[in-house]
């Protein structure tokens, strides 16, 4: 708990003067103004979370995909096997996932963490083990993990943001793996937004029809059991606040979503950008949001996921997607796919010339030459 109370109290808000400074030093780029769209508000974000204008190039950037099983999946919640996740994580060791393409592409590092996974693992250089438990309890039962196990869910999630960090990182990528996590994904986002379970429930990794019915009813049946039907309230005082939203993620929640609820808040602090994936980051960031409102400052939205529920937590978030290409697989690829964009964004700041530097015509017609 202290630790996390430390990070905690390390994270403050976009800084406000830089952002103003990267608007105006956009103002005077050559180009009409605003003609950068979103990508003008990404790069103003990212002076923001640095306080300097222009903001660090986000190079290197970092991936992380922390994987985990759940308790839950034992109510065909997913059309696959358990047993997937570790296969998953092994293809990730080995470099053959989606994820690893994209981050070969992107010219992202790829860290895999096990915080969770329902079975051992084969030791390799190329995967930490940092299990906290063989998968959560059925969260349609009772809570999904004990408070001990999600404090040090995030706290692994809080340590390999910093390690990164500490290693050179100057963007952190957020992915997951876990069979079943879409369900708990959704449990989250309902005790998160006080949202109805058939609004935010979708088909993950390929529900039918049958088994999307059933994963709402246990999504209903697991916050009802659990006590968080209805929205969180208003915090008291943070402690209280705090105290509360631990709780929800500890009921309904993952061990990667805790690690990425870490994560997240750890990035916050180290005021470096985290770019979120799809809807079980935006989950673990609602969780993260609820415990620091102003680590959402630090977060960059990296893509719209088609399940339903991503949609309403990035509202709630109050952050609009990069991409949109009704992806749905996790593992960070949304978010790589954007990372290009951030990159981007950031360079124009550095390296586009000024009306005034470039002698271009401003737009009240007086020739700039200065
Ligand atoms: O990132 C997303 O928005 C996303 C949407 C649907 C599925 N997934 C991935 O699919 C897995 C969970 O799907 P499911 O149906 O088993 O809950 C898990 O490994 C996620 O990374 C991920
Ligand atoms: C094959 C497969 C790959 C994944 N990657 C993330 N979630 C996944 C789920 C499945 C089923």
């Amino acid at each position: 708990m202290e630790a996390l109370e430390r990070t905690l109290a390390a994270i403050g808000p976009a800084d406000a003067g830089a952002m103003a400074r990267a608007r105006a030093h956009q103002d005077r780029l050559t180009k009409p103004r605003g003609a950068l769209g979103e990508l003008e508000d990404v790069a103003v974000r990212l002076a923001g979370i640095a306080g300097v204008c222009p903001p660090p190039l986000p190079v290197p950037a970092a991936l992380a995909i922390f994987a985990a099983d759940h308790g839950v999946h034992a109510h065909g919640v997913s059309r696959w096997p358990q047993e997937v996740t570790a296969q998953m994580v092994a293809n990730f060791v080995a470099g053959g996932a989606v994820a690893n393409a994209f981050a070969a592409h992107a010219g992202a590092s790829v860290t895999v963490v096990d915080v969770g996974v329902a079975s051992d693992l084969p030791e390799s250089p190329r995967l930490l083990a940092r299990k906290v438990a063989y998968g959560t309890a059925d969260l349609s039962r009772g809570p999904a993990m004990s408070a001990e196990q999600a404090l040090a869910a995030v706290g692994v999630g809080v340590r390999v943001a910093l390690d990164l960090v500490d290693a050179g990182a100057a963007c952190l990528v957020a992915g997951d793996m876990g069979i079943a996590n879409t369900t708990a994904s959704a449990a989250l986002i309902c005790a998160f937004t006080g949202r109805d379970a058939a609004e935010v429930t979708g088909g993950g990794a390929g529900a039918d029809a049958g088994s999307l019915a059933r994963k709402i009813e246990i999504v209903r049946r697991g916050l009802e059991v659990n006590g968080v039907t209805a929205p969180p309230p208003a915090p008291e005082g943070p402690d209280r606040g705090r105290r509360e939203a631990l709780r929800r993620l500890a009921a309904v929640g993952g061990l990667e979503h805790a690690a990425i609820t870490g994560f997240v808040l750890a990035a916050a602090a180290s005021r470096v950008p985290v770019i979120l994936d799809g809807v079980i980051a935006g989950a673990a960031a609602l969780a993260a949001a609820a415990l620091a409102p102003a680590a959402v400052d630090h977060c960059v939205a990296g893509h719209r996921s088609a399940e339903p529920g991503h949609a309403i937590t990035l509202g709630h978030l109050g952050l609009r997607p990069l991409v949109d290409l009704e992806l749905r697989l996790g593992e960070g690829t949304g978010a790589l796919l954007a990372y290009p964009l951030v990159g981007a964004a950031v360079r124009v700041m550095h390296e586009v010339a000024t009306f005034d530097s470039a002698g271009v015509t401003g737009k009240d017609g007086a020739g700039r030459t200065s």
